[in-house]
C-alpha cells in the first residue's frame, strides 16, 4: 500500500506539470514505531530498479512479513516486561533507552516476530522504520533510521545516540546487521536512486536527506522554541516540548532532538485523539463538525464539574481503557446530556495533556506558548478549551501540515550542511505563527483546580 502510495502520489505531479529537476533535496516523516521486513535478497532489486515499471510491480514480492506493524499496536506487553527485566527494570530501560518498554516501541514489535513468526524473522535481511523504509524507496538502497525517530523503538541509547547491544540481545537475534548505524536526522545519504532521474525528470544530483518520525518532523516545521509547547491533534494526539536534558521517567517519552544533535524533546502519546472525537462527533452531534462546535460554545468552562474520560481504545497516557464520566461530586454516571459529551471529551483531553506535561516539569507559565498543528488544528472551538485549559494563547500556522513542512526544512539544513549551518538560520525567514485564540478571563480559575481533580480521577481508573 506504502509503496503503490509513492507510486501514485509520483505519477499524479508528474500528469500537473510538476518540474522535478529543480528539486536539490528531499526529505520526509512516517508515522512512528512501524517496521518494514525487507526479505533477503531485496537489496538487490531495490539497486536496480527499472525505469520502465511502477515501483509496485517490482518491489511487491520484497517483503519478509507482508503486513507492517503499526504504532497502534499494543500485543507486545510480554515482550515488554522481558526487555525491562533484562536490563534491570522499567526505570532503567528508560534511563537508556528514553522510555520503558511501550508495546508500540519498535524492538519489542520486532521480539514478538522473532519469537511468533520464525521463519520470517530469519528471511529478512534488513528492518526499517516507516520513515527509513520511505528513504530507502528513494535512495534505491537501505537507508539508516535517524536518532530521532530511533529513539522511539526501545534500542536506543539516545545518550551515546548508538544502539544498546543489551537491548538488541535481548529482542532478538542478530539484531545489530537488520537494522544498520543509526544516523543524524539532518544527515545527508547521498543520491536520489536513477530511477526518479529517469522515470520522473529528477536530476541525479538530488539528494536524499535522513527521514524521521512525523511528530520530529512536526517539531521541526513548527520551529518550536524552549518554553513553548507543541500539541498535535492528529489521528493521535500528541505533545511535545524541546528540552536540552534527558530526564527519562516512566510517564511519556525521550527521544533524540531531530534539528540540534546536542538537544532532546520530550513526548506524549495518547491513542484516544481524533477517532475519540470523531466517535462523540456522530454520536452527539448528527455527525458534524460543525454542530460539534456549536456544542462547545453553548456550554461553560468546567462543564458544571462533569468530567469525562474516554479510552475508547486501550491508551497508552495512562495505560487504562474504557469510558468513565464523574459528575460534580465525582460519582460515576452512566451518560451525559450530548452538548456536556461534547464539552468533556474534548476538556478531559486537554485536562489531561496538562496534567501529564506538569508531571514531566513543565510549568505553564505568563510566558507560555501552545502551537497547535494537525487536522484538528482548524477547529477554533476546540482550540478555544485547548487555551482556556492551559492558560495560554494558542498559535498556528497557515498549514496544518507542519510534519510534512518540517521536512522540507530539515531537506534544506542537510542540503546546506549541518555543520556548516544551524536549523534556525535555515528558518530564518519562515512566515510566523498566528495568533488564533487566547484564554478567556477566568479561565485560571476555573481549571487550575480541574486539573489536581481530573488527575485524581485518571489515577482511579488507571487503578481498576
Ligand atoms: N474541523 C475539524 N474539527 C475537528 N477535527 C477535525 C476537523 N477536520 C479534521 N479533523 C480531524 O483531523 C484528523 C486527521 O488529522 P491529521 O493531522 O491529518 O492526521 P495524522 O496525524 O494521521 O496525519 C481526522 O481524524 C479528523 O478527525
Ligand atoms: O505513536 C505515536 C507517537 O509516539 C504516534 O503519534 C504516531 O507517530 C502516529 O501518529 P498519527 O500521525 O497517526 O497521529
Amino acid at each position: 500500500m506504502w509503496v503503490k502510495a509513492l507510486d501514485l502520489l509520483l505519477s499524479k505531479m508528474k500528469t500537473s506539470g510538476f518540474n522535478f529537476s529543480r528539486v536539490k533535496a528531499l526529505s520526509g516523516t512516517g508515522q512512528q514505531h512501524g517496521s518494514v521486513y525487507w526479505k533477503s535478497g531485496a537489496a538487490a532489486t531495490l539497486q536496480e530498479l527499472q525505469p520502465d515499471k511502477t515501483l509496485y510491480e517490482q518491489l511487491k514480492d520484497s517483503f519478509s512479513v507482508p503486513d507492517s506493524p503499526i504504532w497502534m499496536d499494543s500485543s507486545t506487553a510480554a515482550q515488554c516486561r522481558q526487555l525491562e527485566e533484562a536490563v534491570g527494570g522499567a526505570q532503567k530501560l528508560a534511563d537508556i533507552t528514553g522510555s520503558r518498554g511501550y508495546e508500540r516501541f519498535t524492538g519489542n514489535q520486532i521480539a514478538k516476530i522473532s519469537q511468533n513468526n520464525k521463519a520470517a524473522y530469519e528471511n529478512c535481511e534488513r528492518i526499517c522504520l516507516v520513515s527509513s523504509f520511505a528513504a530507502s524507496l528513494f535512495l534505491g538502497n537501505y537507508a539508516p533510521i535517524d536518532h530521532s525517530d530511533g529513539s522511539g523503538m526501545n534500542l536506543l541509547d539516545i545518550r551515546e545516540r548508538k544502539w544498546s547491544p543489551q537491548c538488541l540481545q535481548t529482542c532478538a537475534a542478530r539484531l545489530e546487521e537488520k537494522l544498520g548505524q543509526p544516523v543524524p536526522s539532518f544527515e545527508n545519504l547521498g543520491s536520489i536512486s536513477a530511477y526518479y532521474a529517469d522515470r520522473y525528470g529528477f536530476s541525479p544530483d538530488c539528494k536524499v536527506i535522513a527521514f524521521t518520525g512525523d511528530n520530529s518532523g512536526s517539531l521541526a516545521g513548527m520551529r518550536l522554541q524552549g518554553g513553548d509547547i507543541a500539541v498535535s491533534l492528529g489521528t493521535s494526539d500528541t505533545l511535545f516540548l524541546w528540552l536540552q536534558q534527558p530526564r527519562p521517567a516512566l510517564t511519556g517519552h525521550i527521544f533524540c532532538n531531530p534539528v540540534d544533535g546536542d538537544a532532546y524533546m520530550a513526548l506524549l502519546c495518547y491513542k484516544n485523539g481524533s477517532l475519540t472525537r470523531e466517535r462523540v462527533r456522530d454520536s452527539c452531534a448528527g455527525a458534524s463538525w460543525e454542530k460539534f462546535s456549536q456544542a462547545l460554545q453553548s456550554t461553560p468552562m468546567g462543564n458544571n464539574g462533569n468530567i469525562g474520560i474516554y479510552f475508547d481504545v486501550q491508551e497508552i497516557t495512562p495505560s487504562a481503557v474504557g469510558v468513565h464520566r464523574f459528575n460534580s461530586a465525582d460519582q460515576k454516571v452512566d451518560s451525559f446530556p450530548s452538548e456536556v459529551e461534547v464539552r468533556a471529551v474534548v476538556e478531559g483531553q486537554f485536562l489531561a495533556k496538562r496534567a501529564h506535561a506538569e508531571m514531566l516539569g513543565y510549568t505553564v507559565g505568563c510566558n507560555t506558548r501552545v502551537l497547535a498543528t494537525g487536522g484538528a488544528s482548524s477547529n477554533t472551538s476546540i482550540l478555544q478549551v485547548l487555551s482556556d485549559v492551559f492558560n495560554a494563547p494558542v498559535y498556528i500556522l497557515d498549514t496544518a501540515n507542519s510534519a510534512c513542512l518540517g521536512c522540507a526544512y530539515r531537506a534544506k539544513h542537510g542540503w546546506l550542511g549541518s555543520s556548516k549551518v544551524s536549523f534556525q538560520e535555515v528558518v530564518q525567514g519562515a512566515p510566523e505563527y498566528k495568533l488564533a485564540v487566547t484564554p478567556n478571563s477566568s479561565a485560571k480559575q476555573v481549571y487550575d483546580p480541574l486539573v489536581g481533580r481530573y488527575k485524581r480521577l485518571e489515577d482511579q481508573v488507571a487503578r481498576q
